[in-house]
């Protein structure tokens, strides 16, 4: 059936405040998705082995560009992987510069390719300390390692223990709490007036940890920080459809091939990025808060970290069900793209501009 598009809705082209592009051959295949849909995305360090130095934030970003697709103006945004031996002046060089926007605190263990992270913060308190004076973000992955902590309290445990008295210690300190997953993390953030946000996901928005457990053992609905109960996901919604300017899009995209994830342990994160706009498009509309999509995709994340908003506009445009692939492949094997579970009437006009004509989001409109 040919595809009818009934409502338009136009906004910036948004950005993504958390990404995973990792490298290589997997690079190449997962780049056009995001490029295709942003205009800049923050890039994770987490490759093996990390991207530690501005040297490396460099080299990375020009292999990121090397695989850009003909005619792609995307943006990467890089990041620089906090480790105990990191050098307060190399980071802030590369920031001064304009190399790396944001450092990135793995707690060692915490994730996917945090062992290189930071197992004792007193130890890397001379760079918190520059990157403060400075004004550098800093992003974490926000979950304690302690085996004894439950799998579901690691996020709530860690605010307490580790972000509560960092904030408290370096008040200056400008934080980003990536992928906040409960209740707890959007109450922190609210806390604070300043120099503190979070950005939260497009899977965590439509999935509880029922997802991945329930009537059977779900791999790809597997990420870190795990989904919580159905409360905190609400918490998650409200916080993202609120306009609140500390809120904003990081899909934390993670590609993993399926021969990684379909194994008796398998590896943590949700490949969204093909999907993320039609899904985030769906949970706002239900909402009724669609004319607030623009602020948590397009306009928090900016301001957050000092930077314009993006003059180009998208348009969103809801039809007929679509359905997405299923999987990319990579030539090195496949990758799921995730499914919400549900059916996708929105999506992204390619190939579209509304070349600034609009000075921000506009109600949806019918044009049928
Ligand atoms: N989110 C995930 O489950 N995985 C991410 C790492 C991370 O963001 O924690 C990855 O790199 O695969
Ligand atoms: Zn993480
Ligand atoms: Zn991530």
């Amino acid at each position: 059936m040919p595809y009818r598009a009934t409502t338009r809705l136009i906004l910036r082209r948004p950005d993504d405040w958390h990404l995973h592009l990792r490298d290589g051959a997997m690079l190449q295949a997962v780049l056009p998705h995001t490029a295709r849909d942003f205009a800049r995305a923050i890039v994770m360090p987490n490759l093996v082995p990390p991207v530690v130095t501005g040297a490396q934030a460099a080299a990375y970003r020009d292999r990121i560009l090397a695989a850009l697709p003909d005619g792609g103006r995307f943006q990467p945004l890089m990041t620089l992987y906090l480790t105990e031996s990191t050098d307060p002046d190399d980071v802030a060089h590369a920031f001064l510069d304009g190399t790396a926007l944001a450092v990135k605190l793995y707690p060692a263990g915490a994730t996917t390719n945090s062992q290189s992270g930071v197992r004792d913060l007193e130890r890397v308190r001379p760079v918190l300390e520059r990157m403060a004076e400075i004004g550098m973000p800093l992003c974490i992955h926000g979950e304690v390692t302690d085996p004894e902590v439950d799998i579901f309290d690691r996020e709530a445990v860690f605010i307490d223990r580790v972000l509560k008295p960092l904030r408290r210690r370096i008040p200056d300190l400008r934080i980003v709490l990536e992928h906040v997953t409960t209740q707890h993390g959007v109450d922190f953030v609210r806390d604070h007036p300043r120099g503190v946000g979070a950005t939260i996901t497009a899977h965590h928005l439509v999935i509880n940890r029922n997802a991945i457990l329930a009537g059977g053992i779900r791999p790809h609905y597997y990420c870190l920080p795990v989904a919580k109960r159905e409360t905190h996901r609400i918490a998650l919604v409200q916080a993202a459809i609120s306009g609140d300017e500390r809120f904003f899009l990081g899909t934390d995209s993670a590609p993993h091939l399926d021969t990684a994830k379909l194994q008796p342990c398998g590896c943590a994160g949700c490949f969204t990025a093909p999907v993320t706009l039609p899904i985030l498009a769906e949970v706002f509309e239900a909402a009724e808060a669609l004319d607030r999509l623009e602020s948590f995709a397009s306009l928090n994340g900016p301001a957050f970290y000092g930077l314009p908003a993006n003059e180009e506009r998208i348009t969103l445009a809801k039809g007929d069900p679509w359905a997405p692939p299923a999987s990319i492949d990579t030539g090195e094997g496949t990758v799921t793209v995730f499914d919400p579970g549900f059916p996708l009437h929105w999506h992204v006009e390619a190939g579209q501009s509304a070349g600034g004509a609009s000075p921000s989001a506009e109600r949806p409109s019918d044009t049928a």
